[in-house]
């Protein structure tokens, strides 16, 4: 029996809005997002990759349902997501005269979602738009709950606004061109959700996590649902990071330094620096007496068991030292009053956020870590 269609809620009032997940959405596109446009035309926003290998199928599902559509093509890669590309993109969708009550289609993996929903969110001061997720990471994490934006040399996802989209689709069927690379790093960000709160999804993809990554079509239905109702639910109750969102941070205090060291390049794409940065939480957890031992080794064992980009050790090039990387870190969204925010665990699935972390530890297991580089 393969995957069947699913609907994730998120509620949000009158902001709410589905998470249509399952195979074959794309050629229903124009059926499911009709309904939501005031006049039958949109602006498709992608990259060259996905536009290769989707765009027809998207375009054909629109026009199935009469809806004209323009694509926009971005450079594939983490280095789109930049005010540059963020000015070219809000003037192209100027050109194609799209009106305040439009509505954009951001097709394509976190880049295109973070970078077209920010570029919805300041055109004409906000048009509606529809997340059309094309990546694991893109469909468990990044298509839902409104966080866009875009990079800046200083750092991570600096300069962005909260703009909830009216729709997702997630097409599992798209996964099936994705790379083994990118696979797995999303996969980092499904892992986070069983890690920060979940005991037992974390047990769940312990067991199903290699079937998953193997390309079988109803565990990965069932990763993005449980993915999606957990982030749904936290959102739901945390819109704007007050307070239980943050805990989707897990692993990226260092993550985000990484991504900053390694100039948001191909070395180390964000779901690798989000597995890298888990391990790193764990292990300062369980350095600081918090966690037990056997917590981060397990993080490690399923890592490793999956192939993943998890260690230091594994990312190619020069990296700063460990005083540099906490510099980087001073930039994190988290910080309040130049006090340090981290993301730690008691246990699997119980994570929680400090300002108290004792830095000597963090300085230690970064050191341990490095020093495993050689
Ligand atoms: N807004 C959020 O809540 C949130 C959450 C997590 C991550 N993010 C952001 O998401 C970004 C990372 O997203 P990503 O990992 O999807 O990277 P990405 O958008 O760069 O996509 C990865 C690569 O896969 C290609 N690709 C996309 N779909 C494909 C498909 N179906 N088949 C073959 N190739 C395909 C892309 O062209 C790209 O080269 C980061 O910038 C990160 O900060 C945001
Ligand atoms: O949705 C959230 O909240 C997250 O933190 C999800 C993260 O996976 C994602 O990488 C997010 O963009 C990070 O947010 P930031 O506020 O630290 O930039
Ligand atoms: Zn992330």
């Amino acid at each position: 029996m393969g995957a069947e269609r699913v609907t994730v809620e998120v509620g949000l009032g009158d902001r709410s809005y589905r998470i249509e997940i399952g195979p074959g959405l794309l050629a229903e596109a124009g059926a499911l997002i009709g309904p939501l446009l005031p006049r039958p035309r949109t602006v498709i926003v992608t990259d060259a990759t996905v536009a290769a290998l989707h765009l027809p199928a998207l375009e054909a599902g629109l026009g199935a349902a009469g809806i004209e559509a323009h694509a926009v093509v971005l450079p594939a890669g983490e280095a789109s997501k930049s005010m540059h590309q963020l000015a070219w993109l809000v003037e192209r969708l100027l050109a194609l005269e799209v009106e305040r009550d439009d509505l954009i289609i951001a097709f394509g993996g976190g880049v295109i979602g973070d970078l077209a929903g920010f570029a919805a969110a300041v055109l004409r001061r906000g048009v509606d738009f529809v997340q059309i997720p094309t990546t694991l990471l893109a469909q468990v994490d990044s298509s839902v709950g409104g966080k866009t934006g875009v990079n800046a040399p200083q750092g991570k996802n600096l300069i962005g606004a909260f703009h909830q989209p009216r729709l997702v689709l997630a097409d599992i069927s798209v996964l099936e061109t994705l790379s083994g690379r990118e696979l797995l790093a999303g996969y980092a960000e499904v892992a986070k959700y069983g890690l920060l709160g979940d005991a037992g999804f974390f047990a769940w993809l312990e067991a199903n996590g290699p079937g998953l990554r193997d390309g079988d079509a109803v565990l990965r239905a069932e990763a993005v649902r449980r993915s999606c109702a957990m982030k749904a639910a936290i959102v739901g109750r945390d819109e704007r990071e007050r307070g239980e969102r943050a805990l989707l941070n897990l692993g990226h205090t260092f993550g985000h330094a990484l991504e900053a060291a390694t100039g948001y390049s191909a070395r180390l794409l964000h779901g690798e620096g989000v597995a890298v940065g888990t391990g790193l939480a764990f292990a300062a957890s369980a350095r600081m007496g918090l966690c037990p031992q056997e917590a981060p080794s397990r993080v490690a064992a399923h890592f490793a068991d999956m192939g993943m980009v998890r260690r230091l050790a594994d990312i190619p090039g020069e990296l700063p030292d460990a005083e540099g990387l906490i510099r980087l870190m001073g930039q994190d969204k988290k910080v309040r009053q130049g006090r340090l925010a981290f993301i730690l665990a008691r246990d699997i699935g119980e994570a929680f956020l400090t300002r108290e972390a004792d830095m000597e530890a963090i300085r230690a297991v970064l050191a341990e870590a490095l020093a495993e580089r050689g």
